[in-house]
């Protein structure tokens, strides 16, 4: 059989040929979100109501997406999101998602829950990588798993802010359990959390898994440790916007987390233009959620993004093809997002702007 399904001729087709692939409590805990998961529809929603206006006859010479972020230099602005345990997907973990990231030229945000070593990605690696952080309770832990990054070779810290507590339903009724031997290796020898002090009628929530939660106060220490770019991933807000740049946040990530954390939060891309008027060019502005379609990746950039994040299509491409159908995933949404581009009569990602978008 082929690795890659023949009936497969945009990102979406991937996910019944994933689904099929995957253990049930696997598929209800990549696809799900949070409680009712309005949030997750809304993600899809809001871009399908955005309309584009094309324009004919633009002179497409030397067109390209390449673009720099973050003091580096990428081919286009499609980045692989952070997400948890590759190897719930596929047997080779990361180490198969970044060969398709690399072969795609594409950057990707390998994240904290990993389930190889970082070093061991890295090592695979041909093109840019990020770490994903989120703040351990242990904090001289975390300071350390940030030095590993930096001496592994990756290119900027995103530090994930807007997920210390998380209400997962699908997940819960379908008894999602790590499997055996299946990890966040990178956080191994982290010392766990106080025990929740609660008593049966105390609150276990702000007496027990919030112990050892993030504040502002961590960012701040982790700008003065590292050298490296800090992204914070999860502003949904301009005030926490405003306040990610004033301690010293060299991108910001707009992103509800794939619905996966508040749910009825209202979708990224609606999201994004308040947070790109209060910005004003400050920082650049990256987006996620829902991100499907070149013509999404187009409305983002429109509406202040300068480059978008890819979640949950990749984890479909890796379980259906490993290597080859995350760098296929990756082709299709580049090739779609080149389309739209000349539709729209876009040489370049500096010449995709609001006038794209259709106004009533
Ligand atoms: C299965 C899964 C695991 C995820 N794990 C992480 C993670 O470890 N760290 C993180 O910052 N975000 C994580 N996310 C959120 C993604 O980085 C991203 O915000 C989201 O998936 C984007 O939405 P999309 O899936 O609609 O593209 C995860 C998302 C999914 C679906
Ligand atoms: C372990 C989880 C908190 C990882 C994550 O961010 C997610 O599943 O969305």
């Amino acid at each position: 059989m082929p690795v890659i399904p023949p009936d497969i001729a945009a990102v979406a087709d991937y996910e019944p040929h994933a689904r099929q692939r995957l253990d049930a409590a696997i598929w209800a805990s990549i696809t799900g979100g949070s409680a009712d998961e309005h949030t997750v529809a809304e993600n899809r929603a809001a871009f399908a109501r955005i309309r584009l206006n094309n324009r004919v006859l633009a002179d497409m010479s030397g067109a390209h997406t390449r673009l720099e972020l973050c003091g580096q230099a990428l081919e286009h602005p499609i980045l692989l999101a952070p997400t948890a345990w590759h190897r719930l997907l596929h047997p080779e973990g990361e180490a198969a998602t970044v060969m398709g990231a690399s072969a795609m030229r594409a950057a990707m945000v390998v994240s904290a829950m990993a389930s190889l070593p970082l070093e061991a990605i890295a090592k695979r690696a041909t093109s840019p990588l990020w770490f994903q952080l989120y703040v351990q309770p242990d904090r001289a832990f975390t300071h350390a798993l940030v030095q590993r990054a930096e001496a592994a070779g990756y290119g900027a810290i995103v530090v994930t802010i807007d997920a210390p507590v998380t209400l997962r339903n699908q997940e819960q009724r379908a008894g999602f359990r790590l499997p055996l031997g299946i990890e966040a290796v990178n956080l191994r020898g982290a010392q766990p959390p106080p025990p929740p002090k609660a008593a049966a009628h105390e609150s276990e929530v702000f007496n027990g898994l919030l112990a050892g939660a993030a504040t502002w106060e961590d960012i701040a220490i982790l700008r003065a440790r590292t050298r490296l770019p800090l992204l914070l991933k999860g502003i949904m807000t301009p005030a926490d916007a405003l306040k990610g740049i004033e301690i010293g946040a060299d991108a910001l990530i707009v992103s509800n987390h794939g619905g996966r954390v508040l749910d009825t939060q209202p979708a990224s891309i609606d999201a994004l233009p308040r947070i790109a008027e209060a910005v004003a060019g400050r920082v650049p502005l990256l987006l996620d959620g829902g991100i499907r379609r070149g013509t999404d990746v187009l409305k983002a950039l429109a509406l202040g993004a300068r480059a978008v994040l890819v979640g949950r299509p990749v984890l479909h491409g890796l379980a259906v093809g490993g290597a080859t159908g995350v760098a296929h995933v990756l082709k299709l949404l580049r090739t779609e997002l080149e389309i739209a581009m000349a539709q729209t009569g876009c040489a370049t990602l500096d010449a995709i702007g609001p006038e794209v978008i259709w106004r009533p």
